[in-house]
């Protein structure tokens, strides 16, 4: 069963050896997510090395997404494991470096005992523990428990109605994107983006390494909501990150929020993913509820060009198995119905008007795909938000641009050597497309290509061209 949406699975301790990375591959895993709010640098390049294993073996691409873990403020590490705080009890918070019991634990924010005041409401782990500050002596917070859980190490501290001062790159992830920029990592991920210009601070480092990587604006803050528009213009592509921003903002303006956050990522040619709890039963149980198979259904529905497991690929029961589930729900629903909401805007840019003639013509005259010769993938991204009905190829030399274009939607990348004309460009679809099988000699494909070959931005070529008919010459 084809499957055009892509799943982006986060590894952790459920998922760092090397059968169960595979697994996840072959069950579908088209980006890997290393999330540096957990794990050390060695684990994740660890698992980096074994995703990249998994890939070659598999014979295909595999995104790599570091997702840093921006200022999030957390609890410390406690020095006897998970406690529970029960509704009505009273525990402190300290900024003071301490390794945390059930009564005192640290928190990453040094400023958070300045900045908050009595009356003001924690949320603990996205929401499920829920506490009120009663009062504010020196480096410690006192808090009365007021809706009970577990907390553990180094879960989120969320303050909804506080203007914490936190920089939007803390020195944590400035060092992390470092890393992830050595390791080889395709895309990175900003936690907590509040504006548009977060992403300078991001390609400062960038620069400074010498290394560019595409950049996903997490979209987890109200005010990355009322900024979705410029946001999306500065950054790379959006993850609508629902687990934080369901405890930042009233949790029902998250389905609409989804929505919109998709529709304009379309507009740009931008992936967009849908994050967080898609499948999150399935942490514990073999089986998803309905309605979690419904939110994978309507993600897809509106237009993501990816959907994200969290929890239940990092440190769930059945992490394969929930990738085999979200791949046959996203291929089901696929199946069914590939209409998506209509862009609102006619392309204005050369790569924008000639991949939507692209591909009229090629449903027109019955193509059997669409192929992209792309330096920088942007011809495929534009392709890729079109939603057509017809296979998406994606032919470039850069490995990297093909790991980064896993992550949109419909996508298939194949490997071509650099070309310096443009015939030998067809020669190469020629080459690489009499092997599949589903394609015979003189079956037509439209190609969008730019022209002279490896000029990024050069997109000005639309061909129909007959599989085979080079050969005849
Ligand atoms: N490497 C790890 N070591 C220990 N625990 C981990 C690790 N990775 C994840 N976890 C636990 O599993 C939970 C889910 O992991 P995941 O990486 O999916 O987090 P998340 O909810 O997406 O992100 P965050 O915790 O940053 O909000 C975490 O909250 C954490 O308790
Ligand atoms: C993925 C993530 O960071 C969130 O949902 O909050
Ligand atoms: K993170
Ligand atoms: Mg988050």
């Amino acid at each position: 069963m084809t499957r055009r949406a892509k799943i982006v699975c986060t590894l952790g301790p459920a998922t760092s050896s090397a059968e169960r990375i595979r697994g996840l591959v072959d069950a579908g895993m088209d980006v890997a997510r290393l999330n540096f709010s957990h794990g050390s640098h060695e684990d994740h390049a660890s698992v980096y090395d074994l995703v990249r294993e998994a890939a070659v073996a598999a014979g295909r691409s595999v995104g790599v997404l570091a997702d840093l873990q921006g200022p999030k403020i957390r609890l410390g590490r406690f020095a006897d494991g998970p406690h529970e705080w029960r509704t009505g009890d009273t525990a402190v918070i300290t900024s003071d470096d301490i390794l945390g019991t059930r009564d005192r634990v640290s928190c990453t924010y040094k400023k958070l005992p300045q900045e908050v005041k009595p009356g003001d409401r924690l949320l603990i782990d996205d929401g499920k523990v829920a506490v009120e500050v009663t009062g504010v002596t020196g480096n410690d917070i006192t808090v009365l428990v007021t809706e009970g859980g577990p907390v553990s190490n180094n879960k989120g501290v969320s303050l909804p109605n506080v203007a914490v001062s936190v920089p939007a790159l803390s020195e944590k992830d400035a060092e992390d994107l470092r890393f992830a920029l050595r390791l080889g990592a395709d895309w990175i991920a900003l936690s907590f983006v509040r504006s548009p210009d977060d992403i300078k601070l991001v390609h400062e480092i960038m620069d400074e390494e010498g290394i560019r990587r595409p950049v996903l604006a997490k979209v987890e803050k109200p005010e990355a909501v009322v900024a979705l528009e410029p946001i999306v213009n500065a950054f790379d592509g959006v993850m609508v990150a629902r687990g934080d921003l369901g405890v930042e903002m009233p949790l029902e303006q998250v389905p609409l929020v989804q929505k919109r956050a998709v529709q304009l990522c379309r507009e740009q040619a931008k992936p967009v993913i849908v994050a967080t709890q898609m499948l999150d039963s399935m942490i514990e149980n073999a089986r998803p509820t309905r309605a979690e198979a419904s939110d994978v259904a309507n993600a897809v529905l509106d237009g993501a060009d990816a959907v994200m497991l969290s929890g239940e690929t990092s440190v769930g029961r059945y992490p394969i198995l929930t990738v085999s589930t979200m791949a046959r729900i996203i291929a089901t629903t696929e199946s069914g119905s590939l209409s998506v909401p209509r862009l609102q805007h006619d392309p204005r840019t050369k790569g924008g008007a000639l991949t939507s003639a692209a591909s009229n013509i090629a449903r027109n005259i019955g193509a059997k795909a669409l192929v992209a010769f792309s330096q920088t993938g942007d011809t495929v991204r534009r392709l890729a938000r079109l939603h057509c009905e017809l296979p998406l190829l994606a032919f470039t030399p850069e490995p990297t641009v093909r790991n980064q274009l896993m992550l949109s939607w419909g996508v298939q990348t194949f490997d071509v050597p650099f070309v310096e004309h443009t015939d030998e460009m067809f020669e190469q679809v020629d080459m690489a497309l009499v092997g599949l099988p589903w394609l015979s000699p003189g079956d037509d494909v439209v190609i969008v290509a730019g022209s002279p070959p490896g000029t990024p931005g050069s997109t000005n070529t639309l061909r129909v061209h007959r599989l085979g008919a080079l050969s005849q010459h």
